[in-house]
């Protein structure tokens, strides 16, 4: 798949395996590999380590890649992306494997946790993947992105503290969230002055997707 997922993108829930996917996104065959190995090398690398619940495993075409792979929808044309608190390499590594070749793209994984990091680093080498890897506190960075993301990395008062840095420099926020989202956004109000934007996530029937704008903090956290 080329530049633009978002136009082929067939609103569906639960692709149950790679062709499903590749049904659902219309990504090439070579990024259905992509994501195969990555696939592989999760399931590996989270025998020795804590990357994701191993429950979710065999659900990774809709919990991790198509949960990942929607916020191409969001933001079609956006090539440069934060991925605050990546983790396991979820939605970064999956943006840097639908977006490789696209010109301009890069994805920037911030991750706080070495071992993580390493886990992240070998993903990338094995894949050639379009990223920078960050072993840092995402609030200490201070990088000019257009989207800056995030899935489980923290409860929304804090994730909006660790976000600010990008949205001051001019990023769009598209959070992933799942079923506590009013109750985090009703704490992070009493904080943070901001707008927020809710849509349906498209793998996950309680999560929301959250966009973040204008925000400033009311009081410190
Ligand atoms: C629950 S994991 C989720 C990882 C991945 N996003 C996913 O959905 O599988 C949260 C990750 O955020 C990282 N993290 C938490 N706070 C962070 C911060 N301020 N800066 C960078 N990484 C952070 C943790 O080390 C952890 O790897």
């Amino acid at each position: 798949m080329s530049a633009n997922l978002a136009p082929q993108i067939v609103e569906q829930l639960d692709p149950v395996d790679g062709p499903a996917f590749q049904r659902l996104t219309g990504c090439t065959d070579a990024q259905l590999a992509d994501l195969t190995r990555f696939q592989a090398l999760l399931t590996e690398w989270n025998e020795v380590m804590n990357l994701v619940g191993p429950a979710t495993l065999p659900t990774y075409w809709n919990r991790h890649a198509w949960d990942s792979a929607q916020l191409l929808k969001l933001a079609p044309d956006a090539r440069t992306w934060a991925d605050l608190g990546a983790g396991a390499g979820l939605p970064g590594v999956v943006l840097a494997i639908l977006l490789k070749g696209t010109p301009g793209a890069k994805i920037h994984l911030v991750e706080s946790m070495t071992k993580r990091c390493k886990f992240l680093r070998a993903v990338a080498d094995a894949l050639d993947l379009p990223v920078e890897i960050h072993n840092a506190r995402a609030e200490e960075l201070d990088l000019k992105v257009e989207i800056v993301t995030a899935r489980a990395c923290a409860p929304m008062v804090r994730l909006l503290g660790y976000a600010q840095p990008y949205l001051k420099r001019g990023a769009t926020a598209w959070f992933l969230k799942g079923q506590d989202v009013a109750s985090e956004l009703a704490e992070a109000a009493t904080y943070w002055k901001f707008e927020s934007d809710l849509r349906p996530s498209l793998s996950d029937p309680r999560g929301q997707i959250v966009q973040v704008k204008g925000l400033k903090s009311v009081r410190k956290v």
